[in-house]
């Protein structure tokens, strides 16, 4: 029996009185002057609303409650102009209402409540949170617990939470421990830290699908935990794309109202080493480069980025290879039609019907995803682009963030199952220099001679024929071989790099840093091995959300909605400020 939710009476916050009516859906009161006359309302949706409670209640600095009898307070989301140029800041709105009686009172929060719980019920009850102290300006624990957990217990949610010691904790955590009981996944970090949260929640959801996700062509099962990113690392790119700023009490309010958001995520494959998965940036070249040689000064901040991309720009480099991709549909949308994916897009909704065609997801979407990769991996259809690359970039969504507002591509989407490949040739360093920099505005980064950029579902990178990769073991045996039988050195560099052999340098070029989890932060070797060296390195690696891989060839294919976030897309600013 659907009960009736609908409340309307004089409430007054102050002196002031105020018409307040709740219609189920929304809950709105306007300001009535001594003549009767109606002035401004405000007018909030209940999925909006944070909490209430009986009594006089503040939360800040500490939460206090005064229990009256014929008051009760409302918390709920509040939309502020200043959130900077791209997408809202959400504040925490409060405000305390008195009644005529306290029946009154009691009638307005029982409706309240119970319209709450009818029109918000994907409002998670008890998160795991797993905090990286290291990320970014090391703020992590403090902008928990001093901004997010405060509305989390205003909102009654209880947290398991779990400060990280050292990387891959919350990963292995999430493929081993009990996660019954839990709604969701909370990552307070950089894009690095919410990368391992979901490496381990698709691990996870792989394993208890027997799933066995190397394999490159299995469809891979959406992970049924959501995962909300509460921004406290150096770039912060996924939460800036898919929130629109990164600001933690934003963050923290999309969590608590439930918002749901769901992501492309690219696997990346190579034939010897577990898949990897990506979902802002998997660059070969330029970022590949960029990250390498930043986690040498992993001690600067954020601001390693700034300068290690000096240093990569300045060193000038381009890398030979081979690009095959699989174009998506070019009649559903480009990379280049200037559209911009904002909440509630119609491209993603149209592909969420597409991908998954009946309500009950599991089977159906199984056999069709599956068989739709099957026709893909056939050569047909499939286009090939060699030739030297600055950089080879792609991403499944636009990947701005506070140092590219609009991002790697601007029209990219982030739940349509295709990424944006982005081609960037052997140019002048001062065309490549305009490349980048175009990222800071709103110049188009496309429209430059050699930049190209496709729309795809697929990919794969092979080092030029007669290059191709060989397996590290091979380079290691071919390396150690090649000392024996050689004794001068190349150049005057240090006694171990004067003693590398040319096979030694190619696997320190290719395996740059070994495959260690960035987060172990271990000293890692240059990628300017000094002025006398004239022999820019024949490989690069691959940046993968902020994590080196340290191949070259690899295979990606991009994953429909794979995982949610507590999000809901960028708003259009224009249309919620009025
Ligand atoms: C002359 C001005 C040049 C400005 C170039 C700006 C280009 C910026 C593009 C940024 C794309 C960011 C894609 C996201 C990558 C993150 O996953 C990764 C890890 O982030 P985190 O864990 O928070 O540290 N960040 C990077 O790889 C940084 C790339 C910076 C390149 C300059
Ligand atoms: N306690 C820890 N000690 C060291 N590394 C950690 C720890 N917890 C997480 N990490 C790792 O730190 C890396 C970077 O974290 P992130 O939060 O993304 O910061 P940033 O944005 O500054 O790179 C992640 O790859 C993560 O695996
Ligand atoms: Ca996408």
């Amino acid at each position: 029996m659907e009960i009736d939710l609908r409340l309307e009476s004089s409430l007054w916050v102050g002196k002031k009185r105020y018409k307040a009516v709740l219609t189920g859906w929304h809950f709105q009161w306007t300001e009535v002057d001594k003549n009767n006359r109606e002035k401004k309302t405000t007018s909030v949706p209940v999925s909006e609303l944070i909490g209430l409670e009986k009594g006089q209640v503040e939360i800040l600095p500490r939460k206090s409650v005064e229990d009256t009898d014929k008051d009760f307070t409302v918390f709920y989301v509040k939309r502020s102009s200043s959130g900077g140029s791209y997408g809202l800041l959400w504040q925490f709105g409060r405000i305390q209402f008195s009644c005529a009686s306290r029946a009154l009172r009691d009638q307005w929060t029982s409706h309240l409540r119970a319209a709450l719980k009818t029109h918000s019920p994907s409002r998670p009850h008890r998160l795991l949170v797993f905090i990286n102290p290291y990320g970014g300006k090391k703020k992590g624990r403090h902008i928990y617990h001093s901004l997010v957990a405060p509305l989390f217990e205003l909102a009654g949610i209880t947290s398991h939470v779990i400060v990280t010691e050292r990387a891959n904790q919350a990963r292995d955590h999430l493929l081993k421990k009990d996660l019954s009981g839990f709604d969701g996944v909370v990552c307070v970090g950089g894009d690095g830290m919410f990368s391992e949260i979901m490496h381990g929640m698709i691990g996870r959801t792989q394993q208890e699908a027997g799933l066995s996700e190397n394999d490159l062509n299995v469809t891979l099962q959406p992970c049924h935990l959501h995962i909300g990113i509460i921004p406290a690392g150096s770039t912060d790119c996924v939460c800036f794309a898919t929130v629109g700023v990164n600001d933690p009490v934003t963050s923290a309010l999309h969590i608590i109202i439930g918002d749901s958001q769901p992501l492309d995520v690219c696997s990346a494959h190579h034939p010897t080493e577990p898949v990897r998965y990506s979902v802002s940036l998997l660059g070969y070249g330029f970022y590949g480069d960029v990250l390498a040689e930043s986690e040498r000064h992993r001690w600067m901040g954020p601001l390693r980025y700034d300068f290690s991309g000096a240093m990569v720009y300045l060193s000038s480099r381009s890398y030979a290879g081979v690009v095959h991709y699989l174009p998506a549909d070019p009649l559903l949308s480009s990379p280049r039609d200037n559209t911009r994916c904002l909440s509630g897009c119609s491209v993603c909704s149209k592909s969420t019907e597409r991908l998954f065609p009946h309500s009950t997801v599991s089977e159906s979407v199984h056999s069709f995803q599956c068989s739709q990769y099957r026709s893909d991996r056939s050569e047909a259809g499939w286009v090939s682009v060699a030739g030297r690359f600055r950089c080879v970039s792609f991403t499944c969504m636009s990947s701005s963030c506070p140092r590219s507002p609009l991002g790697l591509s601007p029209s990219a989407h982030l739940a349509d199952g295709t990424g944006d490949l982005i081609l960037v040739r052997e140019s002048h360093p001062l065309g490549f220099l305009k490349f980048l920099h175009r990222h800071t505005s709103s110049e188009d980064q496309f429209d430059l001679p050699f930049v190209e950029v496709h729309r795809v579902k697929a990919f794969r990178f092979s080092l030029p024929p007669g290059e191709e990769e060989d397996s590290l073991e091979d380079m290691e045996s071919e390396a150690a071989r090649e000392r024996e039988n050689q004794e001068s050195p190349q150049c005057g560099m240090d006694s171990e790099t004067k003693s590398r052999t040319g096979s030694e340098q190619q696997l320190t070029d290719r395996a740059k840093v070994g495959y260690k989890p960035r987060g172990d932060w271990s000293r890692e070797k240059s990628l300017f091995c000094g002025p006398c060296c004239t022999e820019a390195p024949a490989v690069s690696v691959w940046n993968c959300d902020g994590e080196i891989l340290p191949f070259s060839e690899i295979q990606g294919r991009v994953h429909g909605q794979l995982v949610h976030l507590y999000a809901r897309g960028i708003e259009d600013k224009a249309a919620c400020v009025g």
